[in-house]
């Protein structure tokens, strides 16, 4: 019986990374992207299901529910991904800022979360996932990134909140990572300094992040915890 799982996210980079191997292990995915880009096509071809879905508009994500019930009876795991790195810089409209990292990292997770929590029980595997990417900015904050680092704390109360609602069925854990991938626009000053943050002084890699999913979905013993792969930065 081929196992669906959920991840928001998709078109690029980690979202990416996770569709095309979750689906090359055998599972069917379902994606959510915001840009369509060339890759989805790659996607598409796979097999993957993909909806478009911009979550800073609540009547495409009520939309995406209301598809997602009607196309599919039981879920495996959903994945929260989908997230925007928003800095708080000469902050023009701190309002809109924060509003639109709540609405990325907390009330849209949160907003899924609910209406499809059945298809996680209906789900015929002994146990079903919800997994909430975070970040290492959890713990401590961020100078630059507070609205963000805020919203994906909302994100981790959200895992410790549901791990206990939906137990034992229905895990729920967080992934924070640290220094995962860099961006094209990052320049080497900007790479060496954030290098220097951690012990292991490289990027973690996309790889780590399906290691970390495929860790939590194997697991039959771990919820409402949080698999923190920062390269021991919080050591330094
Ligand atoms: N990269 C890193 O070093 C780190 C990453 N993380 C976390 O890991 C996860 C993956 O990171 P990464 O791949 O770098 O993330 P990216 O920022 O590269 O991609 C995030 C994805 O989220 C989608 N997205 C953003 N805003 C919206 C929206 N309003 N509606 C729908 N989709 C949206 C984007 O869609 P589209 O492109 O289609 O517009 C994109 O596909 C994220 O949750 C991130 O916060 C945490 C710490 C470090
Ligand atoms: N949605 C995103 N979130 C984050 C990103 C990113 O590119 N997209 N990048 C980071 C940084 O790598 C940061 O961890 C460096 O210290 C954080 N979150």
């Amino acid at each position: 019986m081929t196992q669906t799982i959920l991840i928001t996210g998709v078109g690029k980079r980690v979202g990416l990374y996770l569709a095309t191997h979750l689906t090359n292990e055998g599972y069917q995915v379902i994606g959510t992207y915001r840009t369509l880009r060339p890759e989805l096509q790659q996607l598409e071809a796979l097999g993957v299901q993909l909806y478009c879905c911009d979550f800073y508009q609540s009547e495409q994500t009520e939309q995406l529910i209301a598809n997602i019930k009607q196309s599919y009876s039981s879920l495996r795991a959903i994945i929260h991904n989908a997230s925007d790195w928003l800095p708080d810089a000469d902050d023009a409209n701190p309002l809109a800022t924060i509003e639109q990292m709540m609405r990325i990292h907390a009330s849209t997770p949160y907003a899924i979360n609910q209406a499809l929590t059945p298809l996680l029980h209906h789900n015929a595997s002994p146990f079903a996932d919800i997994i909430h990417i975070t970040d290492y900015v959890v713990d401590k904050g961020s100078k630059k990134h507070a609205a963000y680092a805020a919203s994906k704390a909302a994100l981790h109360s959200l895992t410790l909140s549901f791990a206990a609602k939906l137990a034992p069925k229905i895990k729920v854990n967080s992934i924070a990572p640290a220094m995962l991938m860099f961006n094209l626009d990052d320049d080497d000053n900007y790479k060496q300094k954030a290098l220097k943050k951690a012990l292991i002084q490289q990027e973690g890699g996309e790889a780590e992040a399906l290691k970390a999913v495929k860790y939590l979905l194997d697991s039959q013993y771990m919820t409402g915890q949080s698999l923190k792969i920062d390269g021991g930065r919080h050591l330094v």
